[in-house]
């Protein structure tokens, strides 16, 4: 591993601060099982305030798992989450929030879902008035607010889900594949809120398949192979000099079969 931030020896508040930035969330020696199969296997990082990191691998690595258990939607195995030092509490939740790949959106008008959220978090009046204008204002929904958010577009989808989060002004932000089925122009537009959200602060986690998004967006980057994590580091040097066997074969375009595996390009050229 690249990073001493991830001596798995040191406790929270001892470990070094990668770049400077303190760490928010700790992740040690998390696992996960689940009908006798071992899906996470001992999973160590740290997530810096203010930071991005984008978390990779191929399907079925655990990447939306790791993103459930790091939200406390899910409880682990095995390992311990820690919350800027203390373990993950209520608190912690509260100051977390997620967009999951497909919108989850309730079966009412877009100014509903944002009333919804807000209500969950205890806010109502002026305050809360406030903070829905500009989420739709942000969101350029502001002419579709009546509209039942069920019948909007999926990049309008999306965006809401993402605006309707970040009204709720969380510190850590997860976002799991928010792109995966919206167009080049619906990317760049969840893309940019996201940006927009972390220079304002908020910690940027999110799972991602594509490299160019890794390329845009990642400031860190975890990558998760088969329930552990193949390596991780600053995006620039995983994506463009990667150190372990999974991240190579990524970045040449060649599956990756296992350890003991050719790929098939090996045995192509034999
Ligand atoms: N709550 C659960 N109970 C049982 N098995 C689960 C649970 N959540 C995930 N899994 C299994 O864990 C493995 C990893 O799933 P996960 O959704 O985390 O993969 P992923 O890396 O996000 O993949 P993809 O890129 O396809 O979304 C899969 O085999 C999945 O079926």
């Amino acid at each position: 591993m690249r990073d001493a931030a991830f001596d798995m020896t040191a406790s929270p508040s001892t470990l070094p601060q990668p770049n400077g930035g303190e760490p928010l969330l700790d992740v040690r020696d998390l696992r996960f099982s689940a009908g006798g199969e071992q899906l996470l296997k001992g999973v160590d990082l740290t997530i810096r305030k203010g930071s991005r990191t984008l978390i990779m691998g191929p399907n079925g690595a655990g990447k939306s798992l790791l993103l459930r258990l790091m939200h406390g939607l899910l409880q682990p195995e095995h390992g311990r989450i820690f919350w800027q030092g203390a373990p993950m509490g209520r608190q912690a939740r509260l100051a977390q929030a997620m967009v999951f790949q497909r919108p989850v959106l309730l079966r009412r008008s877009v100014l509903a879902n944002l009333k919804f959220a807000l209500s969950v978090r205890g806010l109502s009046g002026k305050a809360r008035a406030g903070r829905i204008e500009t989420a739709l204002a942000t969101a350029g929904l502001s002419h579709l607010a009546r509209r039942p958010a069920r019948v909007l577009s999926g990049g309008e989808q999306q965006r809401l889900s993402l605006v309707r989060a970040l009204a709720c002004e969380p510190e850590l932000l997860f976002l799991d594949e928010p792109t995966a089925n919206l167009d080049p122009a619906s990317t760049v537009a969840i893309e940019n809120l996201v940006l927009e959200a972390n220079a304002r602060g908020i910690t940027i986690v999110l799972v991602t398949h594509d490299a160019g998004q890794a390329k845009r967006l990642g400031e860190e980057v975890v990558f998760l192979q088969d329930g552990q994590v193949a390596e991780k580091g600053p995006a620039g040097e995983v994506l463009t000099n990667p150190q372990s066997e999974p991240v190579r074969a990524w970045r040449d375009g060649r599956i990756y079969l296992g350890p003991n595996t050719r790929t098939i390009r090996d045995h192509a050229s034999l």
